[in-house]
């Protein structure tokens, strides 16, 4: 690998003996991993091995997947390098929280805290950049998660609308990208010894917009995948000097560096961070450091007095008395079963949603996905999202077919399927090796193909 003298300089600089080494395992091959999904049934019943684990992340293995298989479409596997795992993982979400992931495309750290989340709380999920923030969205439908909205906007919008809001919010900041040289050798090109600086100058931006939406006593999670001080020990000296927060000591599990304090002024605080360097660790490189903010949180009477004020939800309306009807008939006939209250059951246009009433009014805010989709009413009759069909498991719901791994790769690359079962007409959850993967509507012998047009590839 062709490294900038300047890069070479840098480090030669910061690490000394280690240097050379350092340089020497950026021309190793990259570390591949990825994560099994606990959102899903049975997640550990993948074609993939599972003989090398992640030590440091439960559901981490190391080894390739593909975009293609059938683990993949289900949402079973998510393909993460094993240094940005850590991530989400020193994130500590739990089930209830109300938490922002701020920078969150393609959704390698999304779909980790929304797996942790287990469907309650909130996961606002946003991403500045529309493209992205498209991809960012199919990828947290594919995991099957229930409690997410993504958003598509700029973190100074947000946090006019959020101030305060956030138990948690994670900050996985554009950066210079020093540690995926070695993954993304265009990287390279794109690097200059000013980039840091100027990379560092937009983390500052985002960070302090971020710190705005923290509720106090929150806490706050930066990560980047460069090895710039200046934009990891330096933005983490800065955040001290500015906000009354503190660090959070992360584990070093084997492999895994502190920060250095050299680069930061001496900081001592800076050790509690985590960096990863690839001459030292299997991943390529991270940084990641975590912060508690240290005004005091909310007491009881003031979270209360905080709910009275919640606006109102002005994106979405109620369910009308057919709209509810037909979806009480699917529930009962397809699914067997209520899935959500109806309390939590909302309509924007014609489209079926849940959205818990304590969720924010989102309406003004650019977004991708105004919450979980159920499905589409069109003139009396109600059509099951594919986002629905990828949160059930076989095993809960009524009214399914099972299809080969042959079947499979016909339906997701937008063909119909005939079936010889004796079955009524209508709709269906399709699953391949007990993995649900699609609604289809049975009609006498075919299965229609409602696979999203988009989505739709040749295995
Ligand atoms: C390191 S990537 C995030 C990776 C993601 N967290 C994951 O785990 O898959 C940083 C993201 O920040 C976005 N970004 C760029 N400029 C931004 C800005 N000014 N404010 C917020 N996000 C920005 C980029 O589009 C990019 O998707």
């Amino acid at each position: 690998m062709q490294l900038p003298k300047e890069f070479i300089e840098k480090y030669q600089k910061i690490l000394g003996n280690e240097a050379e080494e350092f340089f020497q395992s950026l021309n190793d091959e990259p570390v591949k991993a990825f994560r099994l999904n606990p959102l899903k049934e049975e997640a550990k019943r993948v074609s993939y091995s599972l003989k090398d684990p992640v030590p440091y992340v439960l559901t981490g293995y190391y080894g390739a997947v593909s975009g293609h298989s059938l683990e993949h479409q289900t949402g079973y596997v998510y393909s993460q390098e094993p240094s940005a795992m850590y991530v989400g993982e020193a994130a500590e979400v739990l089930p209830g929280d109300i938490v922002l992931d701020l920078c969150a495309a393609p959704g390698g750290k999304s779909t980790q805290i929304a797996a942790k989340m287990k469907g309650k709380g909130l996961l606002v999920s946003n991403e500045i950049n529309r493209k992205r923030a498209t991809v960012l969205a199919e990828n947290l439908e594919r995991i099957g998660a229930v409690n997410v909205i993504v958003l598509n906007e700029n973190p100074t919008n947000l946090a006019q609308k959020f101030p305060g809001f956030f138990d948690k919010i994670l900050v996985d900041a554009p950066c210079s990208g020093e540690g995926m040289f070695r993954k993304d050798p265009d990287a390279i090109g794109y690097w200059s010894y000013d980039y840091p600086i100027e990379c560092s100058k937009r983390q500052r931006q985002i960070l302090s917009e971020a710190l705005k939406m923290l509720k106090p006593g929150g806490q706050l999670i930066y990560s980047t995948c460069t090895f710039a001080p200046e934009e990891d020990e330096q933005i983490v000296e800065w955040l001290l000097a500015k906000y009354q927060i503190k660090t959070i000591p992360l584990k070093k599990w084997p492999g895994m560096d502190h920060g250095l304090s050299a680069v930061a002024g001496g900081n001592p605080c800076v050790v509690d961070t985590v960096r990863l360097f690839p001459h030292h660790f299997k991943g390529e490189g991270h940084f990641i450091a975590k912060f508690q903010d240290e005004r005091q949180a909310l007491s009881r009477t003031d979270k209360r007095k905080k709910v009275r004020k919640k606006e109102k939800t002005r994106l979405f309306r109620n369910l009308n008395k057919d709209e509810a009807k037909l979806w009480h008939t699917f529930s009962r006939e397809v699914l067997g079963r209520e899935l959500f209250p109806d309390i939590e059951l909302r309509c924007w246009g014609d489209r079926l949603f849940r959205y818990p009433q304590e969720w924010p009014d989102i309406s003004k805010l650019k977004f991708i996905r105004p919450g979980f989709q159920l499905g589409t009413f069109k003139k009396n009759r109600f059509e099951p999202a594919y986002s629905l069909a990828l949160s059930l498991s076989e095993s809960s719901c009524k009214r399914k077919i099972a299809v080969s791994l042959a079947e499979w790769k016909i339906f997701v690359g937008g063909n119909t399927l005939r079936s010889k079962a004796e079955l009524e007409n209508g709709w269906y959850l399709l699953t391949c090796k007990d993995k649900s993967f699609c609604f289809g509507k049975f009609v006498n012998g075919t299965i229609k193909n409602f696979f999203p047009k988009g989505l739709r590839f040749k295995p």
